[in-house]
């Protein structure tokens, strides 16, 4: 369906405009970082040196003083980091001061998993609508949302302003609703569908994967076990 007026995005000016040019693993880092910021401000640290805060991240702390440069965060000599005015530039830097309003399509075990997970609202992710093609679900009540038909996709994104899709449902559905969610101009899509996806330019595709994720874990697992036999 044609629509007049696009989705709320980013606005250039408080959009990633510089993480655009970061490394993945940089980026990847930074989010790890804000976490770490948020539990040391919370526990009344208004500054914490490098190592400190390396070590609240998981990370070591020559490299964080190395992806911290690239936004132009130096810290200061016997000081550290400000955590305050730190964790205002990596959430500048990620885009997070814009508000991200997120549709999940597919209200199956994963899709309603996804929209009770009180993590997103707390980093600027609001779930604005969950949907299905089920008539067992499509009414039902869903951590608060009611879940829509997906037949109605395309009218509920612009109603409500989405501009963030994560798909949760079958793989033979995805690039089909894929197109749909392109079409009335969401640009971020996430999709945990088992499927390769094509997007047109200018639109930005992830694709979560846990079998990936093991298959790593199970390769480091066994590389460590090769390393020192007595481990494994
Ligand atoms: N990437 C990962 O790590 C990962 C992990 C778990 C599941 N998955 C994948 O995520 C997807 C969802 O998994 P699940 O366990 O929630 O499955 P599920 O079967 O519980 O849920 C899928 C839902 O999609 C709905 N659906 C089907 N066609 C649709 C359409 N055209 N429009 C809207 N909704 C539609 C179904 O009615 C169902 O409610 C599957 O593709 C699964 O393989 C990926």
């Amino acid at each position: 369906m044609p629509r007049s007026k696009g989705p709320a995005q980013p606005p250039a000016e408080t959009g990633p405009a510089a993480a655009r040019h970061l490394p993945e693993a940089t980026l990847v880092r930074l989010t790890q970082y804000l976490r770490a910021l948020t539990e040391l401000r919370e526990a009344g640290r208004a500054r914490a040196s490098s190592e400190v805060l390396a070590e609240a991240a998981g990370v070591n702390s020559a490299i964080l003083r190395k992806d911290l440069s690239l936004l132009g965060s130096y810290g200061t000599r016997g000081v550290g980091y400000e955590t305050e005015v730190l964790a205002q530039r990596i959430t500048e830097c990620l885009g997070l001061t814009h508000e991200w309003r997120v549709s999940i399509i597919g209200a199956g075990n994963l899709g309603r998993a996804l929209s009770g997970y009180g993590g997103f609202r707390n980093r600027g992710f609001s779930v604005v609508a969950l949907f299905d093609a089920s008539p067992d679900l499509i009414g039902r009540d869903v951590n608060g949302l009611r879940v829509a038909n997906v037949a109605f996709l395309e009218d509920v994104l612009t109603f409500t302003r989405t501009n963030m899709a994560v798909l949760a449902v079958p793989g033979p559905v995805a690039q089909g609703l894929v197109d749909r969610v392109v079409r009335v101009g969401v640009r971020s899509i996430l999709s945990f569908a088992p499927v390769v996806l094509q997007v047109p330019e200018g639109v930005t595709l992830r694709k979560v994967d846990l079998a990936t994720e093991l298959q790593i874990l199970a390769y480091h697992a066994q590389q460590a076990a090769h390393a020192d036999p007595e481990r494994s």
